[in-house]
């Protein structure tokens, strides 16, 4: 929130008691899904076709049943965490800290890998893998105290916790190192180090920890100009997905309890654009579908990038609406919808019949 907007909260309070007025909804908003629906209505590289919407939510839905898709998927998962305790909100925030960019140009053979439990894991499952080994070896990966120790946490430790089968390093492993620094800083300042903290601060609002991990931390900040608007476009990908995974592996109890959840959006990564082309959801302007085709960088922050993430957010949203509109009893939101399309993409990619690249942006945003 900049300087010169009061908050929202504050108003409606003091409206309540000066005024004597009914207080407004003071039930906090993200705006991701306005700003996707504003950015879609706005673009003209990337376009949503309806009728292929309509088609994937039904194969969607029918998919998701066959495969009881429900929050405890996500404890199924080999490498994610199975307490229902401190350590593992501790784990997810370290991990969703440094959720972003895998992706590699190097042959399978060559890219940047991890060894742990005599699996070999690349992308996403690479950073789990790691943070995982890390701490069978007794380094405290995710204690925001060792984060803040310039002494302990160093580029060489960090090197160490990344180290990869191959010649390939983990990319952008400055960068991880500074969000970690940034994050310790920020909890020791505002949480008393710890991220339980964070998630009390949100009461219950899965939308108001979205916003404080946005406005606390600089590194949850996904948010960006978007051609002539005034306002940045949030997106807020990895902020979103931390408190999914939380909510997923809570099962929504305890530490996963937000009475707001369905709130949450699709998470705008490089993997679930790169399924909605694919079944045909989203569609490329010609040049940007030729520069996705032969895997050439898009710049991070670019309208293009810009158009691409915001409109797979306003996609899986038709998506989530067909499905409900055809099945009013469906318990399913857009976190779960999203959660599936990423394994399947991942299930497509693993058998070799990838028909479209994903695009190639490197950030720390995703
Ligand atoms: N939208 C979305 N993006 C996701 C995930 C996940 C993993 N979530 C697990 C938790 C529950 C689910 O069932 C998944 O098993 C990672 N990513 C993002 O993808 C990229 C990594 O791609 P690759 O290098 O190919 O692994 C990177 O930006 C990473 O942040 C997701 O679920 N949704």
């Amino acid at each position: 929130m900049s300087d010169d907007e009061a908050d929202p909260e504050l108003l409606a309070l003091l409206r309540q008691h000066l005024l004597g007025k009914p207080t407004l909804n003071t039930e906090p908003e993200t705006r991701v899904l306005e700003d996707a629906e504003y950015v879609c209505d706005n673009s003209i590289d990337v376009a949503l076709d309806m009728r292929s919407c309509k088609n994937a939510a039904a194969t969607i839905y029918a998919k998701m049943q066959e495969k009881e898709y429900s929050p405890s998927t996500w404890s199924q998962h080999e490498l994610h965490p199975k307490a229902k305790d401190e350590s593992t909100v501790a784990f997810i925030f370290t991990m969703d800290l440094l959720n972003f960019s895998f992706w590699s140009e190097k042959p399978d053979a060559e890219r940047f890998a991890i060894s742990y439990r005599d699996k070999r894991w690349t992308g996403y499952w690479s950073l789990v893998a790691a943070l995982q080994r890390a701490l069978d070896e007794g380094i405290p990966i995710t204690d925001s105290h060792f984060w803040q120790d310039e002494e302990e946490c160093t580029l060489d430790v960090l090197r160490q916790v990344f180290k990869s089968t191959t010649d390939e390093e983990i990319p952008l492993l400055e960068e991880r190192l500074v969000c970690l620094r940034e994050a310790g800083t920020v909890l020791y300042q505002k949480y008393e180090c710890s991220p339980v903290n964070l998630i009390k601060a949100a009461k219950g609002s899965a939308a108001r920890l979205v916003n404080l991990l946005a406005d606390d931390f600089a590194c949850f900040r996904d948010e960006h100009k978007f051609e002539t608007r005034r306002k940045p476009i949030r997106i807020l990908k990895r902020a979103q997905i931390l408190v999914a995974d939380v909510w997923a592996a809570f099962e929504g109890k305890g530490y996963g309890e937000f009475r707001d959840i369905d709130k949450i959006t699709m998470f705008a990564d490089y993997r679930v654009p790169q399924i909605l082309n694919t079944m045909g959801c989203i569609a490329y302007s010609p040049p940007l579908d030729f520069t996705i085709r032969d895997k050439k960088e898009i710049r991070s922050g670019s309208s293009r990038e810009i158009q691409m993430r915001a409109c797979s957010i306003w996609c899986v949203e038709l998506i989530r609406r067909e499905i409900k509109k055809a099945h009013p009893e469906a318990e399913v939101n857009a976190i779960l919808i999203d959660f599936f399309l990423y394994d399947t993409i991942k299930e497509i990619e693993a058998a070799g019949k990838e028909s479209v690249p994903h695009h190639r942006t490197r950030s720390i945003w995703y």
